[in-house]
């Protein structure tokens, strides 16, 4: 029975590949933004990729302006928002990890303008979502927010970035099997809307990034390819979900609930992989397919235990027992686990 109309929203060009940062101006004509932006950045990127997008522009004859952010929080979005005010931005661009490029979606969304994701690194499902995350009080979750128009995805810049950037992306989407099993149970157990498309999607997408895992290796450009192809891929099963369920389950709450226990010791993709062991092990049991995940893991060097990723073992157990509270998601976290199963689990797992 069709009960409501479901808006798909994606972005219309995705242009992957070596040396595509210099074909940025003829991406943003081809999607009609033919204006003047504000570039949204962060250190680093702003170096490797936001300058030269700037001066590409200038060289057009276009007067693009920059700002740089140096943490995701709704200060910074609404410090871009009041930039684009006074630049009279006609359009917003994300250049850089995770956190340039949720506040600028979520100025853009705000502005009602359009807006553009240059991922400088592999690191996180965000690139073509439609989903943005910036911390705010108690909500550390993504919420809705516009897709970019275009994404510009430079493999050269991608490959040349910290190999624990696409490390953290890769784990990002193995932890997509874990999400996509909280999902279908919430289904199961509270009738919360499910697509089978974009779970399949999800799926599909961890299934052939833990086949190519060998192929994935530090500074070759073919791996860069590979592992932003599934971002993308994994972003759009959220585009077609409408939310982020097929690629956020209980390992995103306890790495949400990291992130406030412990805040700055992990990238985002770390810990949900050290949460999708755990988790892995709660869906299946000993001897279930928390093993597989946790080789996956390892085969791309991610984190698979509380020290490699720069945390305690109290504050494992901490955002484990308390991750259920983070948000309305069912998962099998359900109410909650007591701390002796965590122990357990934890223990189990040898991620303590
Ligand atoms: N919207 C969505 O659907 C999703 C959002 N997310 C969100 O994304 C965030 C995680 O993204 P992540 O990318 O890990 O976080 P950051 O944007 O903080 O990037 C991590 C680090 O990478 C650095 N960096 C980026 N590109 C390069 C490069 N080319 N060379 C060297 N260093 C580089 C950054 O430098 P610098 O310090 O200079 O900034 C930063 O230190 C989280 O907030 C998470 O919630 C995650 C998944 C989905
Ligand atoms: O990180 C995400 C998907 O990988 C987004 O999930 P959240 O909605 O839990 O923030
Ligand atoms: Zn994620």
């Amino acid at each position: 029975m069709f009960e409501k109309s479901s808006w798909i929203r994606l972005p219309r060009n995705v242009v992957i590949g070596h040396g595509v940062l210099g074909e940025t101006r003829a991406v943003l004509d081809d999607v009609h933004l033919t204006g003047d932006p504000l570039v949204v950045t962060s250190p680093t990127p702003r170096e490797v990729a936001g300058e030269r997008i700037v001066a590409q522009l200038e060289d057009a004859g276009r007067s693009p302006s920059i700002v740089t952010v140096s943490e995701a929080s709704f200060d910074a979005v609404q410090r871009v928002i009041e930039r684009a005010e006074d630049t009279d931005a006609d359009f917003l661009m994300g250049v850089g990890g995770g956190k340039a490029i949720d506040i600028a979606k979520m100025a853009s969304d705000t502005l009602d303008l359009g807006f553009v994701s240059v991922p400088t690194a592999a690191s996180h499902d965000g690139i073509v979502s439609g989903r943005g995350s910036v911390p705010e009080g108690d909500t550390r979750h993504s919420v809705s927010a516009d897709p970019p128009l275009a994404v510009v995805a430079d493999t050269g810049i991608v490959a040349d970035a910290p190999w624990e950037l696409t490390t953290a992306g890769c784990a990002d989407i193995i932890s997509n099997y874990t999400a996509v099993k909280d999902w279908r149970l919430a289904n199961r157990l509270r009738n919360v809307e499910y697509s089978e498309y974009a779970a399949s999607l999800s799926e599909m997408t961890a299934e052939m990034l833990v086949d190519n895992a060998a192929s994935i290796k530090p500074g070759l450009e073919e791996s860069a390819w590979v592992v932003v192809k599934a971002l993308v891929s994994s972003g759009v099963a959220m585009s077609i979900a409408g939310s982020s369920r097929p690629a956020s389950g209980a390992e995103h709450l306890f790495s949400h609930q990291l992130d406030r226990i412990a805040p700055g010791k992990a990238l985002h993709g770390h810990q949900v992989g050290v949460g999708a062991i755990l988790c892995e092990f709660l869906h299946s049991g000993e001897r279930g397919d928390w093993v597989a995940v946790r080789d996956a893991l390892a085969s791309i060097d991610a984190p698979t235990t509380a020290e490699e990723l720069g945390v305690s073992d109290e504050e494992v157990i901490a955002a484990l027992t308390s991750a259920h509270e983070i948000r309305d998601r069912y998962t099998i976290l359900g109410a909650g686990i007591s701390e002796d199963a965590a122990l357990e689990v934890a223990a189990k797992t040898e991620v303590i």
